[in-house]
């Protein structure tokens, strides 16, 4: 019977689980989307309890669906929305607040009030981020403040906290294991990425017990065998990964200077930068890009950009102008250009290289001519415009030319948008064949570590091109939109600060 490779990817919106086999290709998917909370405007949550039901749902969905037993598994990769904060009681397994989700900006003030303490350079100095409500550390003191009793139980060492490839494993295993992988602890403000250890500095200025941190792995080698009644068969977990390292990895952007930007919810460019941690000037995120299993750590530089494909789900859920996502295209082709009007999606703030909590959603040169079809397209460019802000950062930091981004993500199927997007870059767009590389990522990741596949050079082999963009736009053509988009950018800044 031959194997498979099993990848877990818990997204923002959906649950996935897709099998691989040995060519890298999809042998069966399935995929389950779970409720968004919004108890107040600016805050997003998730209940845990039903992440992990609908991950085990669409694990065992997949299975059922390709014929297979667990058995059948060689391995299980994990990958993660990242920075989302959970926290659990360690003697009941239940979680004590509902998962505390990375577009959350609750948290906004307290980090205004750390920047103002002077703490931005150390911060960055030691995690590579930024302060801001994106990452997991101020969440967590959140929990600690508000839930009844939560900071007396995390003191006596009974709280967990993990980001949701905690959780998962933590579940997988029956709760046998508190552990994460480098690239998840990268993220949550209170990991030293070049020490390679939490860091005590970090955890009193967040009021954060060490007591309830996750032991700290590689991104790929076996943590665990499963258990439970689900994967009841001891299958290795043996890769996890953030959703966006999991993806450059899936894209094999494994040589310094390749680059990768996914559009699902939200966008995130990285670049791979070596065993080099470079540090940002121009507001981008240094973040680690995976650790294979004893090989040292390897760094990305990320551009972090919260709203893009959820743009698109707003013109259908919101303004009701599309009936589903991919509508979008036709809509925003009918249309030339946007007659003059820009859009500026900062529905939860902006992140890189703006990093404003209270930015919000913005539209401008709105005439008596506008339709819902520049509308349409008007979101398309606001998604390129704030992909090509980060590129241009990216940049500066690196001191590179880019060759050629790739990209995956459930946006990335709009051709109409891959073309906008090369054209405000100045630079070819390249989609590859399996655009599921998040998930791609984990299992290659997983996959390694058991010698299901024997070498980086084999996998890298798998990679396929689908098809590539060339600018047809003119520099001059691109520079005065982007002109333009920059007064709209203005506008849309510190909107919500009074409300804060
Ligand atoms: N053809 C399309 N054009 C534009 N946006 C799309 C298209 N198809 C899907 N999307 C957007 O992509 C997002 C889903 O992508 P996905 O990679 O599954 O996201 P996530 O992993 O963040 O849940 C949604 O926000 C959706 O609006
Ligand atoms: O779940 P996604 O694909 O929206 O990715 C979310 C990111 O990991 C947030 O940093």
């Amino acid at each position: 019977m031959p194997q498979y490779v099993l990848a877990l990817d818990q997204g923002t919106t959906s649950s996935r689980a897709i099998l691989f086999d040995q060519a890298g290709s999809i042998q069966a998917v399935a995929q389950k989307e779970f409720e968004q909370h919004f108890p107040k405007p600016g805050w997003v949550e998730h209940d845990p309890e039903e992440i992990w039901s609908s991950q085990v749902g669409v694990a065992t969905e997949a299975l059922t669906r390709a014929g297979l037993r667990p058995r059948d598994v060689a391995a299980i990769g994990i990958t993660n929305q990242r920075e989302t904060a959970v926290v659990w009681d360690r003697r009941t397994g239940k979680p004590v607040f509902n998962a505390i989700v990375w577009q959350d900006r609750r948290t906004a003030p307290f980090c205004t009030q750390l920047k103002e303490q002077g703490h931005e350079a150390t911060v960055r100095a030691k995690t590579g981020l930024v302060i801001d409500s994106y990452f997991s550390g101020t969440k967590v003191r959140w929990i600690l403040d508000h839930v009844d009793g939560a900071r007396e139980a995390a003191e006596a060492g009974h709280l967990a906290f993990g980001t949701v490839d905690s959780w998962l494993v933590w579940n997988l295993t029956d709760g046998a294991l508190h552990m994460t992988d480098v690239t998840n602890a990268s993220r949550t403000l209170m990991y030293n990425i070049h020490t390679g250890d939490w860091d005590d500095e970090l955890l009193d200025l967040l009021g954060v017990p060490r007591s309830m941190l996750p032991e700290v792995r590689s991104s790929s080698e076996v943590y665990a065998n499963t258990s439970g009644e689900i994967f009841s068969s001891q299958t290795p977990i043996a890769g996890i990964a953030g959703d966006q390292q999991a993806a450059t990895f899936g894209q094999r952007c494994v040589e310094p200077g390749m680059a990768k930007n996914t559009y699902g919810t939200g966008s995130f460019m990285l670049l791979n930068t070596g065993t080099e941690a470079v540090e940002s000037t121009n507001q981008l995120l240094t973040t680690v890009a995976w650790k294979l299993g004893d090989a040292p750590v390897e760094y990305a530089l990320e551009g972090s950009v919260f709203v893009t494909g959820s743009a698109v789900q707003w013109l259908r859920d919101g303004l009701q102008i599309i009936r589903s996502a991919p509508e979008v295209e036709a809509l925003a082709g009918s249309v030339e250009d946007t007659d003059g009007v820009y859009l500026v999606p900062a529905y939860t703030g902006l992140g890189a290289p703006h990093w404003d909590p209270y930015a919000r959603g913005t539209i401008v040169g709105i005439t008596r001519g506008t339709t819902a079809a520049h509308i349409a397209r008007a979101t398309l460019e606001g998604i390129a415009f704030q992909v090509a802000d980060v590129l241009t950062a990216m940049k500066k930091d690196a001191g590179i030319e880019l060759q050629e981004l790739r990209v995956d993500g459930g946006a990335a199927a709009n051709d109409l948008l891959m073309q906008i997007q090369a054209d405000l870059l100045q630079a070819p767009i390249v989609r590859p064949a399996v655009t599921e590389t998040t998930a791609l990522g984990a299992a290659y990741l997983a996959g390694l570590a058991v010698g299901y596949w024997g070498s980086a050079e084999e996998i890298s082999a798998q990679w396929q091109l689908d098809k590539r963009f060339e600018p047809q736009m003119s520099a001059d053509e691109a520079e005065a939109r982007h002109a333009h988009w920059r007064r709209a950018l203005d506008r849309a800044r510190g909107w919500a600060e009074d409300d804060a």
